[in-house]
């Protein structure tokens, strides 16, 4: 049949190019014949290439836009991928392909297309492709994030989902929470009547929380307070050069080049936090050990390095794990679980100072749940309906990371009818899920009610595809159960001893800023005025 097809095209061309042989001498009927042979060879080529995948009985690349040579749609994608992919997606459907620089990329944005990829197939999409920057600062890639699926992902996976974030050992290092969240309340009442920065506020805290539940008093004093001060500049730049699109991942025969310093920064970074996780595993190990004979004495220690340790440490240990993994997942989880947090929390405020009846509504159900002369504890918070259908619906409106981290196919696959080949970088594209009238009545409309009706098929557990702020399948977020809690605890504390309002003659600005990350673009700053009359609250 295909020969068939060739044979009439064939037979079209000669037809049509008929005037073409009729030339007036010997040197332009050579030039022609050799141009025609030029082109009839092309047309094979072309046709041996369209017609390959048919041939192989495989499906098609799904559509996309055409791009330029050589970068592809590189310079169309702009400052903001999750509404140009959106976008994009009203053009070519809930399923396109596209080309950054020598990278094939794939999107979708349809819980049936995502339920494929993260479901039906997830063996197939349970990789990653790491950016040079990840893969630097992560130990060339041995964290949880950036881990091809397989054994070392598996182990280190368990150990933080099974280990460290289980309920019982989130319920026993709750006192160190409590801790960073009085403290924060007792700075911002310091500040009652001044204009404060939420996000930066919030990030702090989720900060010292997260070290704290690491390292626990490790960071008292005048030294390590600014050890922990430089920390923090250190994981903002970490955040920034992962961000940071960059050529030698675009384009990877260019990497040893690295054109845009990213490389060299980040290995600067690596190296300043791979000593401070020496020195600080270094101190651990002296107080937990008695005498240098090796075993853990200290067993009323929470925090989790000595967990980490003592699992290292165990004898009979079914989870065998390195120094060198230890610090990567250390990593992960400061890298993994501040910004993220304090984002959420961010936008939450930026909502309800948009909302004043939905902020005093759930300042009811705080002076209902909690009470007025008492403080939030986190055994409130299953009892905070309102605040939860609160925050789900930033999340909607709001999520963190609107692309998820892209999976990679490890096999060449067929999704939606369309052949996804090995290698191909798949974006999820959660912003745009989030957002489809098909699935959403009036979708930009600020309605925390729609996750009050049934609340069983409105959580993050990633089995509703058409909802998904923590990602879906084995690659969704490993840290749910500590990132739920402290998103909740700190905003419910921050409503329950606080009034707040905007500055006079300033006004909210929703723009974003995404870096994997999707950020507000200008501060949150507001006011907080004291609530509750008990001035010990505040102690
Ligand atoms: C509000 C807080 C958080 C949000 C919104 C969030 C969101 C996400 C998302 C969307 C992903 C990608 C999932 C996917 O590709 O399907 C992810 C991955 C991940 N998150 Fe979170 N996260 C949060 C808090 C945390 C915390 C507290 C931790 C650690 C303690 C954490 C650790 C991780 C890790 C290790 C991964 C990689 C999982 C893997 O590749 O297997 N996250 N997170």
């Amino acid at each position: 049949m295909i020969s068939n097809v060739l044979y009439m095209t064939l037979s079209i061309i000669c037809n049509q190019w008929a005037w073409w042989w009729e030339g007036s001498n010997n040197e332009d009927k050579l030039a022609r014949t050799v141009l025609t042979v030029l082109i009839l060879i092309l047309a094979i080529f072309w046709y041996r290439w369209a017609f390959r995948k048919v041939r192989n009985g495989m499906a098609p690349l799904p559509p996309g836009p055409m791009g330029l040579p050589l970068v592809g749609y590189l310079p169309f994608v702009g400052t903001s991928p999750h509404l140009s992919f959106t976008e994009l997606s009203h053009v070519y459907g809930p399923i396109y392909k596209l080309w950054l620089g020598k990278k094939l990329c794939v999107v979708l944005s349809s819980p049936l297309l995502v339920k494929e990829v993260v479901r039906d197939q997830d063996l197939n999409f349970a990789y990653r492709d790491p950016p040079i920057a990840g893969l630097t600062i992560t130990y060339g890639g041995i964290d949880i994030l950036w881990s091809p699926y397989g054994p070392g992902w598996r182990l280190l996976r368990k150990v933080l989902v099974r280990e460290i974030l289980s309920n019982t050992c989130l319920d026993n290092c709750y006192p160190l929470r409590r801790h960073e969240i009085r403290k924060t309340i007792r700075d911002v009442y310091t500040k009652i009547g001044t204009p404060i920065d939420i996000g930066k506020t919030s990030f702090l805290t989720e900060f010292n929380v997260v070290m704290n539940l690491l390292w626990g008093s490790m960071f008292e004093g005048e030294k390590s307070s600014s050890d922990g001060a430089k920390f923090r500049e250190v994981v903002s730049e970490i955040l920034e050069q992962v961000a940071k699109p960059n050529v030698s991942d675009f384009f990877p025969m260019l990497a040893r080049f690295d054109l845009l310093g990213v490389e060299k920064k980040t290995k600067k970074l690596f190296l300043w936090i791979d000593q401070f996780f020496d020195s600080i595993i270094d101190q651990r190990r002296k107080k937990d050990t008695v005498e240098g004979d090796g075993t853990f004495k200290s067993e009323e220690r929470k925090d989790f390095l000595h967990l980490l340790l003592k699992l290292k440490e165990q004898e009979d240990t079914t989870t065998p794990i390195t120094m060198t993994q230890i610090k990567a997942l250390l990593l992960d989880f400061v890298v993994g679980g501040t910004d993220t947090t304090s984002t959420i929390v961010e936008w939450v405020m930026a909502e309800m100072i948009r909302h004043p009846g939905v902020m005093k509504k759930v300042q009811e159900e705080l002076a209902d749940v909690v009470g007025m002369n008492n403080i939030v504890e986190e055994s409130n918070l299953p009892n905070l309906h309102y605040l939860d259908a609160v925050v789900k619906e930033t999340f909607r409106l709001h999520p963190v990371v609107p692309l998820l981290i892209p999976r990679c196919a490890n096999v060449s696959c067929t999704v939606g009818g369309y052949s996804v080949p090995k290698g191909t970088q798949v974006f999820l594209n959660v912003w745009a899920l989030h957002r489809d009238p098909q699935l959403w009545d009036n979708p930009s409309e600020f309605k925390p009610e729609r996750f009050l009706n049934d609340t069983s098929i409105w959580d993050y557990t990633g089995n509703n595809f058409q909802y998904l702020p923590f990602g879906s399948g084995r690659r969704m977020c490993a840290g749910v159960p500590l990132g739920g809690r402290m998103m909740m605890y700190e905003l419910a504390s921050l409503l329950h001893s606080f009034e707040w309002q905007l500055p006079r003659g300033t006004e909210l600005d929703f723009s974003e800023n995404l870096k994997i990350i999707l950020k507000k673009k200008t501060p949150l700053i507001a006011i907080p005025f004291q609530r509750l009359s008990n001035l010990e609250l505040y102690a």
